[in-house]
């Protein structure tokens, strides 16, 4: 499961959200980072806590392209209630994940693909959901993705490998393309992507 999510999560990286595939995410650069991908030297994981673009931009992809629409199904224990609603023991709960993604109440412009959100300090959201829950790509509480941190290292540094290696752009060119999901294990491409890719030299 966890292999077929992350590697379904980076080829929504390579793709982007402009719609034409351009070789981004951007090279980290002036104040958003001390490390740049020009550098002469492979990127390695200690780098990665300093590429802030990066870092907003996989989280950007966890909003608005979830790898999963549900968690796993949950069984409530005790009766509760969750915003407003009483939910009795025993019953099953499944949390679709683009309801609070896209919650407008709880961000702005959600339907945006907008890593800057995560930049510019107005927004900013959990992952863990330990200082509250705007977004659960992983699921939280206690049976939050267990494989949650070897996922955020591996997709984080596997993506600023290849943007620093190659220049990724829609096939053919010029095209747009085209982010539809469908859900089969996990959200994939409606449209498998197509890409170009050409080594930085
Ligand atoms: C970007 C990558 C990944 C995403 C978005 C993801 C997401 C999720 C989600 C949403 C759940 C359900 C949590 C819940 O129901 O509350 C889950 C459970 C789980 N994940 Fe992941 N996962 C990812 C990668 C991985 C990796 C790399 C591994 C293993 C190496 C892994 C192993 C598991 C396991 C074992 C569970 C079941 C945990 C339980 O039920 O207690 N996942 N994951």
């Amino acid at each position: 499961m966890g292999i077929s999510i992350t590697s379904n999560l980076k080829k929504e990286a390579y793709s982007l959200d402009d719609g034409k595939g351009s070789a981004k995410p951007r090279p980290e650069k002036g104040p958003l980072s001390t490390h740049s991908l020009t550098t002469d030297r492979a990127v390695e994981e200690k780098d990665v806590e300093k590429m802030v673009f990066l870092q907003a931009f996989v989280k950007e992809i966890l909003r608005k392209h979830p790898p999963t629409y549900f968690t796993l199904t949950h069984t409530v224990t005790e009766p509760t209630t969750v915003a407003g609603y009483d939910v009795p023991a025993g019953i099953n709960v499944e949390f679709y994940l683009p309801g609070i993604n896209e919650d407008p109440k709880i961000w702005s412009n959600p339907k945006k693909f907008d890593p800057d959100r995560f930049v510019s300090g107005k927004e900013d959201a959990d992952i863990t959901g330990v200082t509250g829950v705007k977004m659960m790509p992983f699921g939280v509480g206690r049976r939050i993705c267990p494989g949650l941190s070897m996922a955020t290292v591996h997709v984080h540094l596997i993506l600023a490998k290849m943007v620093q290696e190659f220049e990724w752009s829609a096939y053919p060119a010029g095209s747009e393309i085209d982010f539809a999901g469908k859900l089969e294990f996990t959200v994939v491409m409606m449209k498998p992507l197509r890409a170009m890719v050409k080594p930085r030299v």
